[in-house]
């Protein structure tokens, strides 16, 4: 495991090292995986690191569960809450949208969620320019493979250190690095709304997800849901399609 630590954070140096800049942000959840990049980019950059806790109508257990995270690792942080910022913007696009009589109920439920992932990400850039720092992303093999997260929300990044890891090694690394046990035990959830877990809105499991990559069997419902996930995702793992005419 201190393998692992050790390549991880050589490899978070070279890069900052590359890109002539100074340090590492990340946003802590209250969740596993920034809990272990948080822990990560502290040890890589001991002075030069920063967790930002965004709460956003978020379970006040999730804030209280990313305060310890910081407060474990002791990683300089700051907190900025979203809640307000999202409602305004969300409530004039839905008014705007509803006035074109355009507006699709269905749909709010998503729109809703991704622009949080959003604000999110514009909050975390908008630290890193000024502090001339790098953003990572908390992606891990398992959310990658299958697209499970917001284009330029949550998977709008420069570097993605723990995405070659599956959940359950990501959960082995957190042990290791004495994430909080509430943290490591905690079902995961993207908290883009009131009751989310990963696991009922993907209909399979991390560790159904995690066999299929590690080219386990599994059985063929799961396989099917991980392979439609794949394939219809693939776009977010590119970069945009371009019209070249020269
Ligand atoms: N074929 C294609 N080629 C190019 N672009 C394509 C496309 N199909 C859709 N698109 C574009 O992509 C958009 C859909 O992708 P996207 O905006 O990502 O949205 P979408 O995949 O619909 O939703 C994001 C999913 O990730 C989950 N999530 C988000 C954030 C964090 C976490 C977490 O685990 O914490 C999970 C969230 O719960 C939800 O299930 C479309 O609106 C369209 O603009
Ligand atoms: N309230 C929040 N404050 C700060 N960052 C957040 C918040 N919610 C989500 N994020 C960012 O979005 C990322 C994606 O969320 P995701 O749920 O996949 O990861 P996690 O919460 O760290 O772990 P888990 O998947 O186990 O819940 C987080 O890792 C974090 O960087
Ligand atoms: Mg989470």
């Amino acid at each position: 495991m201190e393998k692992t630590v050790q390549i991880i954070t050589s490899w978070l140096r070279e890069q900052v090292e590359q890109a002539r800049v100074k340090g590492l942000i990340v946003g802590v959840s209250g969740g596993l995986d920034s809990a272990v990049v948080a822990n990560l980019i502290k040890r890589a950059f001991p002075n030069d690191s920063l967790g930002v806790i965004m709460p956003l109508k978020s379970n006040p257990i999730d804030i209280k569960d990313a305060e310890k995270v910081v407060q474990a690792c002791k990683i300089n942080h700051m907190t900025i809450d979203l809640t307000e910022t999202h409602q305004i913007m969300y409530k004039e696009i839905q008014n705007q949208i509803k006035a074109e009589q355009a507006w699709n109920e269905e749909r709010d439920r998503i729109a809703d969620a991704n622009l949080r992932a959003r604000l999110r990400m514009s909050t975390l850039y908008t630290i890193a320019t000024n502090y001339n720092y790098l953003v990572v992303g908390t992606d891990n093999a398992a959310e990658w493979f299958t697209g499970y997260f917001t284009k330029y929300g949550d998977g709008g990044v420069d570097l993605q250190p723990i995405v070659d890891l599956t959940k359950k090694e990501v959960r082995e690394l957190a042990a290791y690095l004495h994430v909080p046990t509430e943290v490591i035990e905690k079902n995961p959830s993207a908290d883009l709304w009131a009751g989310q877990t990963d696991e009922k809105e993907m209909g399979t499991t991390y560790d159904y997800i995690d066999a299929y990559i590690s080219g386990q069997p599994i059985p063929e419902k799961d396989r099917k849901v991980i392979e439609r996930m794949h394939e219809q995702t693939e776009h977010k793992r590119n970069i945009a399609t371009q019209l070249r005419l020269k």
